[in-house]
């Protein structure tokens, strides 16, 4: 399991909001996304009318959402965006520190090792895996890159909690299984295939094209 944080958190994770459905944490993480960026430019209230637009919801959608973490906001002053992120940021597990693996150092892979975004959430990429003899050995974002033939023993000494899959799809099921054997609790899945697993592992499928495609029929049958 990943390691706590150095800092306090002052929110209870754990009053049944592992309960909540898909898209509520959908939710949760754009209004999360959201409220690190008003922090950012120095706000430090926000009602759900306001919180609503900014994620096209209903501020009535907001309420129920941050009531069952147990956030009511005030009348007249809205939620305060430092609790509010604190709270979001437990349920999510961006309070946690997670140790993340990326197998497949393609284009995707690249541009995933380069981004500076999920460290901030808590996400500390750590390792690198291609079977590319070209990229074994280099570094890219700081991340070392190491032979996906070798995976298992350096998953063993690192022992991460998650992995982000960006390898051809014709490789995602058995890299799916070697990570799975090597007792990984999630994967971020970016092959065009739905992996299904065994045991407890979680996985979660991003299929980009699939998405363009929800995003064509939308803007057709507008
Ligand atoms: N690039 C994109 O914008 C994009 C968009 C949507 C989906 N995807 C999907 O993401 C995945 C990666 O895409 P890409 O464009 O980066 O592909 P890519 O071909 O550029 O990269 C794949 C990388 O995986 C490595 N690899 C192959 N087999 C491996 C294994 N068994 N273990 C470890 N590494 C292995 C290859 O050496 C290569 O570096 C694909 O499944 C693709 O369909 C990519």
């Amino acid at each position: 399991m990943p390691s706590e944080p150095d800092h306090e958190t002052t929110s209870d994770p754990n009053s049944g909001v592992n309960k909540l459905p898909r898209p509520a944490v959908g939710r949760l993480s754009l209004y999360f996304r959201e409220l690190h960026r008003l922090a950012d430019q120095g706000e430090t209230h926000l009602n759900s009318k306001q919180l609503g637009a900014l994620v096209d919801v209903s501020p009535a959608v907001v309420r129920r959402d941050l009531s069952s973490l147990g956030t009511i906001g005030r009348r007249g002053v809205g939620y305060p965006i430092d609790k509010l992120t604190e709270q979001i940021g437990a349920v999510l597990g961006s309070g946690l520190q997670w140790q993340v693996i990326l197998v497949g150092v393609g284009s995707l892979g690249d541009a995933l090792l380069r981004y500076r975004g999920f460290e901030r959430l808590g996400f500390r990429l750590v390792a690198a895996f291609d079977l590319a003899p070209g990229k074994i050995g280099k570094q890219i974002g700081g991340v070392s890159i190491w032979n996906a033939a070798t995976m298992t023993g350096k998953l063993a000494e690192l022992s991460p909690d998650l992995a982000i899959l960006a390898v051809p799809v014709d490789q995602a099921a058995v890299v799916a299984a070697d990570l799975v054997a090597a007792g990984i609790s999630g994967i971020l899945n970016f092959a065009p295939t739905t992996l299904r697993l065994p045991g407890s592992t979680a996985v979660v499928n991003v299929d980009l094209a699939s998405e363009l495609q929800r995003l064509a029929f939308s803007v057709q049958n507008r």
